[in-house]
């Protein structure tokens, strides 16, 4: 079945509801080692790297506030400090196309997207029918924000579900790295105004609308790439990193549509590292719900080193026996997943008042899954932690509650400097 939608014949397959297909065109991508620089750590996660987690037996690397350095004296920065360099660009870019916004109302006034307001309004709807569909509780909390961005909301939500469908659904088997250099292609096109089908059509109209960076989306294909060539992360630096790219990548996405509050005193570049803090929170959680699905795969995120420093090895993982020393790992594990959630919520309360409950929503109702994991006494090998239906109703009022608490007029550890 195709559609004519924006001018062209666009695909749509009915039998795929996320309409991923194979028909995708080439790309490039990020970074590696550098010399050491003096570079000050700010809102440095590097204390979840070292709390606890300091370097075990035989690491190879250590870690030293934002750099990390090998035996042979190479410096390379910390993924914190290479994420933190990403963060404070996507805040000086945010801040730069608000400054340029037209009467029109749209931050990038050279994406024209083409069609009629109809097959628009029609795009957008299907990529709410999808999130109702794939997130019921999230979709809910969307419904409270302003038309504009909780539209908006849908459409980065239907690229990202599509991005890690190309990686977990049922074609995953088929997907290369070259297809990914296609979906990435088809990325480019949309932010010139090009985009390939109705949802993607979508994407397109929120990034003229919104000041939302193309650097989030390129990072998390980034990370579905790395999904495709690797199984086993040596450290905690490695993994941020992972979760920087799949799910950190998330809040930088969604923080240029759900805004800050007019009234916050807190400078932009915290605010994103609080939405960052929130997308690697989520993923922890992930990680450590399905620690017996993801060995059931091949594939172990838990770091390498601090397995073999809790005495733990890939073995004991695809034992799936919960011992003492496994219950001590994870206890350190949900406790960094914590400390995450901990920083997150500190921002939370500098986004535009709409925004506030749905985040504030999903922040409550995923930290929960770690209580799930510790009353299920640590079993995260044959027992999924889930947030029953109770539990998730009883946490709408108070994620309600805590969502109008206005920002702090009081100096605070977020405040502009
Ligand atoms: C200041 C402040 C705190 C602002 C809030 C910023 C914000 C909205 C952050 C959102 C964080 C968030 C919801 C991150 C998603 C993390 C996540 C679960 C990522 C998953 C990756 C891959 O995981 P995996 O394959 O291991 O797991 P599955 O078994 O497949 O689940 C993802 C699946 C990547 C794709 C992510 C999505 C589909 C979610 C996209 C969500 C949005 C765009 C909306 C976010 C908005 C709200 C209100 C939560
Ligand atoms: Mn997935």
């Amino acid at each position: 079945m195709a559609v004519a939608f924006l001018g062209v014949v666009l695909p749509l397959d009915t039998s795929n509801p996320l309409g991923i297909n194979d028909n995708l065109r080439p790309v490039g991508s990020m970074c590696g080692f550098r010399r050491l620089e003096q570079r000050k750590p700010r809102w440095v996660h590097a204390k979840y790297a070292s709390m606890d987690f300091k370097a075990g037996n035989g690491r190879k690397f250590e870690v030293v506030s934002s750099l990390i350095a090998n035996p042979a004296g190479e410096v390379a920065l910390s993924s914190e400090q290479r994420v933190y360099d990403v963060v404070l660009k996507q805040a000086a870019l945010v801040k730069e196309q608000l400054k340029s916004k037209t009467a029109l109302d749209v931050v990038r006034p050279d994406i024209a997207v083409p069609g009629t307001l109809e097959m628009l309004n029609e795009a957008y709807d299907r990529c709410g029918e999808i999130c109702a569909e794939y997130a019921k509780t999230f979709y809910l909390g969307t419904l409270l924000m302003t038309p504009e961005r909780q539209r908006a909301i849908w459409a980065i939500y239907v690229w990202c579900r599509r991005t890690d469908e190309l990686v977990d659904g049922p074609n995953a088997s088929h997907i290369t790295p070259s297809a990914l250099d296609r979906w990435e292609k088809r990325l480019e096109d949309l932010f010139d105004g090009r985009p390939y089908d109705m949802l993607d059509g979508a994407l397109a109209d929120t990034v003229s609308r919104f000041p939302v960076d193309i650097q989030p989306f390129r990072d998390m294909i980034e990370g579905m790439r790395l999904d495709l060539r690797k199984s086993r992360y040596q450290s905690f630096d490695e993994l941020y990193l992972y979760c920087y790219y799949v799910a950190g990548t998330v809040g930088l996405m969604s923080v240029p549509v759900m805004g800050i509050d007019p009234e916050s005193q807190a400078s932009t570049e915290s605010v994103y590292n609080a939405a960052l803090a929130l997308g690697i929170a989520n993923q922890l959680t992930n990680i450590l719900r399905d620690v017996g699905e993801d060995a059931g795969r091949g594939r172990i995120y838990l770091p390498q080193d601090e397995l073999a420093q809790a005495g733990l090895s890939d073995d004991d993982v695809f034992a799936g026996k919960v011992t003492d020393r496994w219950r001590n790992f994870m206890k350190n594990q949900i406790k960094r997943a914590r400390m995450f959630f901990d920083q997150a919520e500190e921002g939370v309360t500098e986004l535009n008042q709409a925004s506030r409950w749905p985040v504030w929503a999903s922040l409550l109702l995923y930290r929960q899954i770690l209580d799930e994991i510790e009353a299920n006494d640590y079993d995260n090998f044959t027992k999924r932690a889930y947030v029953s239906k109770v539990k998730k109703i009883l946490a709408l009022p108070v994620a309600y509650g805590r969502s109008l608490i206005r920002p702090s007029r009081i100096h605070s550890s977020l405040t502009k400097v």
